[in-house]
């Protein structure tokens, strides 16, 4: 029976379709599961009409409504068709022409190229190619090389007329995917066999199981072709799943991975902890969330799985992508999800007889701090003992005296002499017994607490899934190792050093985790276009970052790109607040009159009380606002979400305005200790706090906005801006 199958691209532009037209795509994939391809072929309504003067007479169109037309790919064998893309009417022809499908020999999918357009400007290319003085882009690759990565004869020819990067971007939304990641990759600095190990594997990979595998490929055999083209074209076979996912056009991460990403989401299993790193965007929650869903079909009777991360704003959001991706709610039933904080606070809450402790706020932390100081005499500062005591005591879960003179205290920048110790601990001492007198514990000491019994009576759960991982303590890592027993899958761990924006430098090594020859890095961004990536990449330019899984060794963005294209970022300077806050509402009234919904925008700020600020203007001037929390909590979808720089973590909008970013916010002084209380970090500090405005840049998909009044924030200036 005839069916019609899904490519990426028509996904790709989901959104943009209104229902109405969305409900003609279903009709006509339902239409498909009814005719025969005889009656398919003459039906009056669906025009399924080849087009005259097309590169591709394979590439047909289909009628969706008045207005509306569907490209299909129709091949000559078989009966799957493929929608590619919904366009308007003359739009479609158009582009339906100068298509060319094909069946790459070595990954043995599908491709789609705008064949008319390369044959159109190879030429030029190839005269200014020999006229120009530089060397070719992929000289230093051989054709044997690159026709094994799947670069066919065509593309061969179009990628050694090219000279740069800034050529290949030309040429790189006509390619057929595959053969266009290929030359990225290479173009970026990547291997041949790296590329191999990113794209080409995988897919390769994933058709293991099919019995053609080992056979030459058959340029005609489309059917088993478009089998093999799982990472792009998706084959849809109840109407309630489709109309799901027309319903829900943002979520084709449900449908499509990439290649890397099912390669490392649903591999049958890992010898020990594994990890997803990558820049921000690039689908680590994705593949946290497909793993869960691999993991919950092997579960046995009893075992439960943990999925962790940072903020509650990413616990819910986790919660509602598993619930979109698995959709047994008993199986659902069977994860845990919660911040690691939340996790810890219920461990120890479960002791019987267990007294509830009012957790610390930040800010209360350093005055008690400086309480005890005063009482033992001790003469530095409150900040110096607040880092000591989170960087080297809880870090090294150190109970007594003893073990604090005999602790490595390296990874700060403070000296403090052996004599001085006990006075320190005496402090440390006062402070923990000022708290548990007034009932209250921090967060981490809830978390060092939690990971001592569990270590004591056993782990809870089969499996350990943690997103944000970058930002994890120690003392949240040992809970999160005795939540699991040492198995083959017990850890999966997704994070971007990139992205560290609070105090908790520590690598996975120096805590016994071994990830080694189980990690995976994805490169390609998912969320925002290139323009806005390129401009938020630039803020962190020349800081070396050192990899999660070992602080010696630089972790980099190689590589890291998106295929979306759009405007850069758009910058303002305002002279003071107010005005910066006027043209706050201007833009989000320019965003809202092109048709973006309140709750597709974010505003980030540094501080509360700007939030706050901007909360007043937005709605003074009737445009509906409300804090990231108070929002969510009230499921208030209509309201433009303002918050925090902190609080943005892991979230993403359609439109951000990051506002405040000026002399005195980014860095915030108070946020970075100065050098001459511990040098090393002072960087540290710096760094995050640098980090914080790449995170909050980085949430934006479509369109970025940084505002400031003033001076601008340093890490502007040196970025360039
Ligand atoms: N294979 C895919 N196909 C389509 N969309 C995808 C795919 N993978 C990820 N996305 C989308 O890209 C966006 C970013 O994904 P996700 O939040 O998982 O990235 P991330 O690496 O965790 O980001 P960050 O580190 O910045 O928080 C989301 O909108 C997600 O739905």
């Amino acid at each position: 029976m005839p069916q019609l199958a899904f490519d990426i691209g028509f996904f790709a532009e989901l959104p943009k379709l209104q229902p109405p037209v969305r409900k003609g795509v279903l009709d006509a994939w339902e239409k498909f599961g009814r005719l025969t391809l005889d009656q398919l072929f003459k039906d009056p309504g669906l025009k399924l009409e080849s087009l005259t003067h097309a590169k591709d007479q394979q590439i047909r169109t289909i009628r969706i409504d008045q207005f509306w037309r569907g490209v299909v790919l129709a091949p000559p064998s078989g009966d799957t068709f493929v929608l590619l893309r919904v366009l308007q009417h003359d739009k479609a022809i158009a582009w339906a022409k100068k298509q060319k499908s094909s069946i790459n020999e070595v990954t043995r999918a599908v491709e789609i190229r705008d064949a008319a357009t390369l044959d159109e400007i190879t030429p030029a290319y190839e005269r200014v190619a020999e006229a120009s003085p530089k060397e070719r882009l992929f000289a230093k690759f051989s054709d044997g090389d690159l026709t094994a990565l799947g670069i066919d004869a065509d593309t061969l020819r179009q990628a050694r007329t090219l000279v740069d990067k800034e050529q290949l971007e030309v040429f790189a939304p006509l390619l057929p995917q595959d053969q266009r990641e290929v030359l990225q990759y290479l173009a970026a600095g990547c291997t041949v066999e790296e590329v191999w190990q990113d794209i080409v594997a995988p897919a390769l990979q994933a058709q293991a199981s099919s019995s053609s595998s080992s056979r030459p490929v058959d340029a005609r055999d489309y059917e088993t072709a478009i089998r093999h083209s799982g990472a792009r074209i998706a084959l849809v076979t109840a109407s309630e799943e489709l109309r799901d996912i027309l319903d829900k056009p943002f979520a084709a991460w449900r449908v499509f991975l990439h290649p890397s990403q099912r390669k490392v989401a649903y591999r049958a299993s890992y010898s020990g902890p594994a990890q997803v790193s990558g820049g921000p965007g690039t689908g680590k929650t994705v593949v946290a969330l497909h793993r869960v869903k691999h993991l919950l079909g092997y579960l046995r009777d009893g075992d439960r799985i943990l999925l962790t991360t940072y903020t509650n704003a990413l616990v819910n959001a986790l919660r509602s992508g598993l619930e979109s991706l698995v959709e047994d709610p008993e199986l659902r039933g069977r994860v845990d999800i919660s911040t690691v904080d939340g996790f810890a606070s219920r461990v120890v809450a479960e002791v019987p007889g267990a007294v509830a402790l009012r957790p610390l706020m930040y800010n209360e932390e350093e005055s008690r701090w400086g309480k005890a100081a005063k009482a033992t005499g001790f003469t530095g500062s409150a900040q110096f003992l607040a880092q000591e005591y989170r960087h080297v005591i809880l870090a090294q879960d150190i109970r007594t005296l003893p073990e604090y003179e005999a602790a490595d205290r390296r990874g700060r920048g403070s000296r403090l002499t052996a004599a001085e110790r006990p006075l320190v601990w005496e402090t440390v001492e006062r402070f923990t017994a000022g708290l548990a007198a007034d009932g209250a514990r921090t967060w981490l000491q809830t978390c060092a607490e939690a990971a001592r019994l569990l270590e004591e009576k056993g782990p809870r759960y089969r499996h350990v899934v943690v997103d944000e991982a970058q930002d994890l303590h120690p003392a949240q890592w040992r809970l999160l190792r005795a939540a699991v027993p040492a198995r083959p899958d017990d850890l999966f761990i997704a994070g971007d050093p990139h992205q560290r924006i609070y105090d908790a430098k520590v690598s996975l090594k120096s805590l016994g985790i071994k990830v080694t020859g189980r990690s995976v890095k994805l490169r390609k961004n998912y969320r925002s276009t290139q323009e806005i990536l390129r401009w938020s990449t630039a803020l962190l330019v020349g800081r070396p970052i050192a990899e999660l899984e070992d602080e010696n060794r630089p972790d980099t963005l190689l590589g890291y790109r998106s295929a979306l294209h759009g405007d850069g970022p758009d910058l303002h300077a305002a002279a003071d607040e107010e005005a910066e806050l006027d043209a706050l509402v201007a833009r989000v009234r320019t965003w809202r009159e092109a048709g973006v919904g309140a709750g597709e925008i974010g505003v980030s700020t540094r501080f509360n009380k700007t939030c706050a600020k901007a909360v007043a203007h937005l709605k003074a001037a009737g445009i509906p606002a409300a804090a990231l929390r108070a929002a969510d909590a009230s499921g208030e979808a209509a309201a433009v979400r303002v918050g925090t720089m902190h609080s943005f973590k892991g979230l993403e909008f359609r439109c951000v305005a990051v506002i405040g970013v000026n002399d005195g916010a980014l860095p915030f002084p108070k946020a970075v200790t100065p050098p001459e209380v511990d040098a090393k970090q002072h960087e540290t500090d710096l760094m995050a706090e640098r980090c914080l405005l790449f995170v909050a840049c980085t949430r934006a998909r479509d369109s970025l906005y940084v505002s400031w009044s003033g001076e601008p924030s340093p890490f502007l200036v040196e970025a360039g801006v």
